[in-house]
């Protein structure tokens, strides 16, 4: 992929091992990888191609690191995202506490951008309903309170993936007609450029966003 136009620059954003590199492997390859857990380093990015109605949108997804060792990292790739995507799993309270550390630095410093809350690894409920650590109904209100939406998902199984990003497209899709009716201009399109990706199976990895 080169000089791909991107619509809307997505962030994934979570503590480590949440599950944000499976979930976009499960959206763009529809495939889960088993085998040892890989760290992302730095970053990776991919590009998809979707349909909303009778309009094409290119989600430009980045997958950052979730470890805090590269938190410095992960700023610069939220930086003009129009939707970030922060992960928690659904196992582990403590990956709830970071999500909510990533959506307090989004809501100050990136106002534009649209927060989704996902909750990963639905599956391993449904195997056992006791292992959940972190409630529906608090996220929920919590959701609520900071204007984000809600969806716990499982790459193992696809439940929720495409849904999830289907609607980060569809926002941005209504979002931009909304800009055009009122006449409020709408940022240009990014531009990528490829490069070898930094990490694991996620490919095509463009210059980082300027500043
Ligand atoms: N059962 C189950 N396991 C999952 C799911 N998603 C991810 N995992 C597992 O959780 C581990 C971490 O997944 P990753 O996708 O690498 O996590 P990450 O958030 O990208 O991790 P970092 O790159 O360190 O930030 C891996 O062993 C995955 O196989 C899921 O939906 N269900």
């Amino acid at each position: 992929m080169s000089g791909q136009r991107v619509d809307v620059k997505v962030v994934m954003l979570g503590k480590e091992y949440v599950g944000k590199t499976s979930l976009v492997e499960r959206y763009v390859h529809d495939r889960f990888l088993v085998g040892p857990y890989q760290n992302t380093i730095g970053a990776a990015f991919v590009a998809k191609v979707m349909s909303v109605g009778d309009r094409t949108v290119t989600l430009g997804i980045w997958d950052t690191a979730g470890s805090e060792r590269y938190e410095a990292m992960s700023r610069i790739y939220y930086r003009g995202a129009k939707a970030a995507i922060v992960c928690y799993d659904l196992t582990d309270s403590s990956s709830f506490e970071r999500a909510k550390f990533w959506v307090k630095e989004l809501r100050n410093l990136e106002e534009g951008c649209q927060i989704y809350l996902c909750g990963t690894k639905s599956d391993l409920l449904e195997e056992d309903r006791r292992r959940r650590r972190v409630d529906f109904h608090d996220v929920q209100d919590y959701a609520d309170n900071i204007k984000a939406q809600l969806f716990e998902t499982s790459s193992k199984t696809g439940q929720s993936v495409d849904e999830l990003f289907q609607k980060v497209a569809e926002d941005y899709v209504s979002v931009a007609a909304f800009q055009v009716m009122t006449g409020v201009s709408f940022p240009s399109p990014v531009e990528t450029s490829s490069r070898p990706t930094a990490s694991g199976p996620l490919h095509e990895l463009p210059d980082p966003p300027k500043e």
